[in-house]
């Protein structure tokens, strides 16, 4: 690997039950999709909560579900948003008085219909923070991948609109992020935790050469492009993986079943 590029670090540490790096904090951003089940661990270690447009219904109806020995109401107040934004054609009247009366901030970008709610709610984070803590903080946006093709595609371009931001793409199933072609990318694999499928893909252009280690399927210097090879249903060999290339590429890899914290669900 070349020398002169400076090396990005990446792990899914948010997903164990303490994070191990307590100085890394995130924005979490609910969209409007089935919460995953690691949501409330997600909700408990974030900075900043937003809800996209009618992602707030998500959290007013499925979150209490996660906790069926307590009482919904406390389970809604406890969880509050601190920020509800979108262009609100998704929200119902009562959830969005409810939120209100607890004393979240809405910010009703109906004029907009231009960006979609994860734009606006990324848009929200970076402004409201420093260039160098963009840099460094990530963004989880959870509900963001099965579902709709066209809301999924809208949410991966997101990746590519805000480069130097790390945001992750969350599901119950997979995460996604877009590794820049600007650095070297060291991933660190949790094992207990996510893979061992994965995929690096060039969607938004073709790679003429891509090199990677700890891959059960590498590659090395190797073209990658729609229509020809992109490298789904690969599999992690080792704890680290590297990754170069000359495009910018998504990382995907799967999360487990199992082997995720269930325990702070309970009281
Ligand atoms: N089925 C889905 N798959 C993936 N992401 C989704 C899906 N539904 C919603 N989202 C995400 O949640 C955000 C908020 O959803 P919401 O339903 O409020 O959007 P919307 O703008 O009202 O959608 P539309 O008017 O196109 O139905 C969207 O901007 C999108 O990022
Ligand atoms: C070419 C083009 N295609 C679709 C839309 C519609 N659109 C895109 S984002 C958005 C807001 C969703 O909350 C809406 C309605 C547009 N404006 N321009």
């Amino acid at each position: 690997m070349s020398s002169a590029m400076d090396v990005m670090t990446h792990s899914s540490s948010f997903l164990l039950p303490t994070e191990e790096t307590p100085g890394k904090r995130y924005a979490l951003v609910v969209l409007n999709q089935n919460l995953p089940r690691f949501t409330p661990l997600l909700w408990e270690h974030a900075k900043v909560r937003l809800c996209a447009d009618g992602g707030a219904n998500r959290i007013y109806d499925e979150l209490p579900l996660f906790f069926p020995h307590e009482d919904a109401s406390s389970i809604r107040h406890r969880y509050k948003p601190d920020v509800i934004k979108g262009d609100m054609d998704s929200i119902r009247p009562d959830v969005l008085d409810f939120y209100l009366t607890l004393g979240t901030k809405v910010i009703d970008e109906s004029h907009d219909q231009d960006t979609t709610d994860l734009d606006k709610c990324i848009l929200y984070i970076r402004d409201s923070a420093s260039n160098q803590e963009t840099s460094r903080f990530q963004i989880l946006a959870t509900g963001a991948l099965g579902g709709r093709f066209d809301h999924e595609a809208g949410n991966l371009n997101v990746l590519y609109r805000y480069p130097d931001t790390r945001i992750v793409l969350l599901s119950d199933d997979c995460l996604i992020q877009l590794l820049p072609k600007t650095h070297l990318h060291e991933i660190h694999i949790h094992s207990s935790l996510e893979g061992p499928h994965c995929g690096l893909i060039p969607i938004g252009t073709p790679s003429a050469k891509t090199t990677t280690s700890g891959l059960k399927w590498d590659l090395s210097n190797t073209e990658m492009r729609f229509g020809g090879l992109i490298s789904t249903s690969n599999l992690v060999k080792e704890e680290k993986i590297t990754v170069e290339s000359d495009s910018d590429l998504l990382w995907t890899i799967s999360i487990k079943k199992t082997g995720l914290p269930v325990e702070s669900n309970t009281p």
